[in-house]
């Protein structure tokens, strides 16, 4: 288990990145979900421990982050940014991180090498040198990288940015596959990557957690704030884009289904059960409205 407790991160220039995050994850696939800044690279650094809260802590298994190099005997990361040695061949480089971990048989090294790069679905590409390999192919060997030495708990930062969707499926199996028995805690700004995985999710907007919880509790945030109906173009041109969900051309008109507490005074709406990423995108509305009610 990981429990976060009254954990802050100001950066330089006093911009607080974390305020405040508060937070238990069990074991199994956990998303923690949020925009564009919202905080995640910076929760997951410290979890990580590549870099220090400004204050607070975290117990993971029961050991405080102070205690960094217990920690990281526990935690594999795959940072989002995920730098290779394009020269080496992917059994060389997992033997480079493996020598860094500090696994100093070179016979273990090498059996857990093959045995990563097959769970992986790189047997066959092991000997091939990284540059030759896809985006999918190096975010597999992220992986394996981060999993060298068994870790309890895995932390991924948006493993499937730039992925196709078919690496992508791929890519969100073999994590879900990773979670029996472990921790793995995904970030992303993608509801479909957690939709059909993850035991637990929480939402972080602007440093706070807005939401933990299951799929099914975050998709009825959504109740009664989504809608639908046909537009003319003449008042679609007038509906606040950011409530807008999506469009679609049918022969009718428009089809426009939007987030708000009430649909616009001139257009003919029905309320409509919501999607998770309905409950996620009306969570963040009224966090966002509350965050310019503060202002
Ligand atoms: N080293 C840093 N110095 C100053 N500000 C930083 C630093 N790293 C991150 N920030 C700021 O902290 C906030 C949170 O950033 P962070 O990268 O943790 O968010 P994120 O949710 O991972 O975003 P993204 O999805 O864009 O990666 C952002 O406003 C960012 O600009």
């Amino acid at each position: 288990m990981i429990k976060i407790n009254h954990l802050y991160k100001m950066y330089r220039k006093g911009h607080m990145a974390l305020d405040d995050v508060n937070l238990t994850i069990g074991e199994g696939m956990v998303g923690l979900l949020g925009p564009n800044g919202a905080g995640k690279t910076s929760l997951m650094r410290i979890l990580a421990t590549l870099i220090r809260p400004s204050s607070g802590d975290a117990l993971i298994h029961g050991v405080s982050l102070k205690n960094a190099e217990d920690i990281r005997k526990m935690i594999g990361y795959l940072p989002q940014q995920f730098q290779v040695y394009p020269q080496l061949t992917g059994a060389e480089f997992l033997d480079y991180v493996a020598v860094m971990k500090g696994m100093s048989d070179p016979r273990k090294r090498k059996a857990e090498i093959s045995r990563l790069l097959e769970e992986v679905n790189l047997a066959e590409k092991g000997n091939k040198r990284i540059r030759t390999y896809s985006g999918g192919m190096r975010r597999r060997l992220g992986i394996a990288q981060a999993l060298l030495g068994s870790p309890q708990v895995l932390i991924v930062d948006e493993p499937t940015a730039g992925l196709d969707p078919e690496e992508r499926v791929r890519f969100r199996n073999l994590l879900t596959r990773f979670s029996l028995g472990r921790i793995v805690l995904l970030s992303t700004h993608i509801v479909a990557d957690i939709e059909s995985n993850c035991r637990q999710i929480a939402v972080l907007d602007r440093g706070e957690v807005r939401f933990s919880g299951d799929l099914t509790r975050l998709q009825t945030t959504g109740e009664g704030k989504v809608w639908e109906g046909i537009v003319e173009e003449s008042l679609f041109a007038k509906l606040d884009p950011m409530s807008i969900v999506s469009t679609r051309r049918t022969d009718d008109g428009l089809l426009c289904r939007i987030i708000a507490d009430a649909p616009p005074i001139d257009m003919d709406a029905a309320v409509v059960r919501p999607t998770l990423e309905d409950g996620y995108l009306a969570l963040l509305r009224s966090s966002q409205e509350e965050g310019a009610g503060q202002r």
